[in-house]
């Protein structure tokens, strides 16, 4: 990306470190007349305008002149002293009548350029409603994917670490042996999903602690199609807070114990080379900061149907369908873009909460099986056999982070299921993807990639 010349007409004195070019659309209209620069000047200014004031990015100063072509110009702080990125005509390629035909983004002075850039374009990206109908964005699109493919997840923390002998054999060395014995590995290892009853269960002094204060949990608003659950992080001090602890140690001494009994070679998953502190031997880990997931789902809420490591485009898996649930593949101007890698996860591991929860209360984790392969989650429903969860007390779920899951509507008024998730990751240089991914047609059938 790195450019020599300096086509500010003097404007900035540095060279811009990484730039991206936009060709200007033609006009729909057909009559051949180019876009006037103002009608593009104004869609790029919009896309700028709501760039900066939508992320975290601060305008300090009033940025560079605005003379002759130059749109706009601003500080970006976050990204170190002077860094400053700037949309502007790119002046040697205007046409006949002085209107230019491209357009140029760039960035001065960044930190951490490519990491910079690649973040700056894929803000770009996500305001790009303002500029497509004026210029052409193939180039931010490969850039944003170069960008995202190029970031490697988080890898991890060393699964001996949170051993059960590390963090004390008394503690859930015997519960592991006996409840997740050889059976139950060699269940999750041929049906890709194991349930264990009993294993942990949560107080009632627990749940006072938590009844209102969850309140504040977050959820995402761009995810309110496809889940209304509210979902928190739970730190070691946060478990303890809520009389949570073991549940919370438990969980992170899966990996270990995973790793010492589950074969890996069976999984038909060509073996990547592992990122420490993965080892081909020993792969799985738990996630950096543990990340121990509370969720809770009060009555309405649910999650659709979703893989929690799957193939997907850049905007997450979840914008591959329209508000209404259908897939998005055959719009036009919503461009699926290819794969990139999500995350390591490799098996969701899921420690249940809920005394008494009843069939009719709603709320089952529906797994659907033979799942592994589906990239489009909503082409499992009626195609796909189906197993309800019921998300009883001290119930542990393990099954492959690839298989699309739903869960179901909470029906009961006052009820609230809580569950507390690990996802015990595989860390790899190309990532736990599944190479036997495919396509399901409309028709059901699969269509090999
Ligand atoms: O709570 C559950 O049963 C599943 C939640 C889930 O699928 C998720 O958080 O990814
Ligand atoms: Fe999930």
């Amino acid at each position: 990306f790195s450019v020599s010349t300096d086509f500010q007409n003097g404007v900035h004195t540095s060279h811009p470190q990484h730039h991206l070019i936009f060709p200007i659309r033609p006009n729909p209209i057909g009559d051949n007349m180019a876009r006037s620069e103002i009608d593009i000047g104004h869609s790029l200014s919009s896309a700028f305008g709501a760039l900066v004031g939508s992320s975290e990015f601060m305008i300090k100063s009033s940025g560079a002149s605005t003379s002759g072509h130059q749109l706009s110009s601003c500080r970006m702080p976050d990204f170190g002293e002077s860094a400053t990125v700037t949309f502007s005509p790119r002046p040697s390629t205007c046409d006949g009548n002085g209107n230019p035909t491209e357009y140029i983004l760039f960035a001065l002075d960044f930190d951490r350029p490519t990491e910079d850039f690649g973040m700056l374009c894929l803000e770009l990206y996500r305001h790009r409603a303002y500029i497509r109908r004026v210029v052409c964005i193939k180039d931010l699109e490969s850039n944003v994917l170069d960008f995202l493919n190029g970031q490697p997840p988080d890898s991890g923390i060393d699964a001996e670490f949170t051993s059960s002998e590390a963090i004390g054999d008394e503690k859930f060395g015997s519960t592991l042996k006996q409840q997740l014995d050889s059976d139950a590995l060699a269940k999750l290892q041929k049906d890709g999903f194991v349930v264990i009853d009993n294993v942990i269960k949560t107080s009632q002094s627990s749940h006072e602690k938590l009844d209102g204060k969850t309140n504040r949990g977050k959820r995402n608003a761009n995810a309110r199609d496809y889940r209304t659950d509210k979902v928190a992080f739970l730190s070691r001090e946060n478990a303890e807070e809520y009389g949570l602890e073991d549940q919370h140690d438990f969980l992170l001494t899966l990996a270990s114990h995973l790793n010492g009994n589950l074969d890996f070679s069976l999984r038909g998953l060509s073996p990547h080379k592992a990122i420490f502190p993965g080892t081909i031997e020993r792969p799985l880990t738990n996630p950096k900061g543990c990340g121990v997931q509370f969720a809770e789902y009060g009555e309405n809420d649910y999650y659709r149907p979703h893989s929690d490591n799957s193939k997907i485009n850049m905007r997450g898996v979840f914008d591959c369908r329209r508000s209404n649930g259908e897939p998005t593949t055959t719009d036009s101007n919503e461009t699926l873009l290819p794969y990139r890698q999500l995350n390591w996860r490799y098996i969701t591991a899921i420690l249940y909460m809920n005394e008494g929860w009843e069939k009719g209360d709603g709320g089952q984790l529906r797994l659907y099986l033979d799942s592994l392969c589906v990239i489009h989650p909503d082409a499992v429903i009626g195609r796909h056999e189906f197993i309800d969860i019921n998300p009883s007390n001290g119930k542990l779920l393990l099954f492959d982070s690839r298989m699309i899951h739903s869960v179901e509507k909470v029906l009961s008024e006052g009820k609230i299921r809580r569950a507390l998730t690990l996802w015990i990751i595989r860390p790899e240089e190309n990532g736990v993807t599944g190479e036997d991914y495919v396509l399901i047609d409309d028709d059901g059938g699969r269509k090999e990639q």
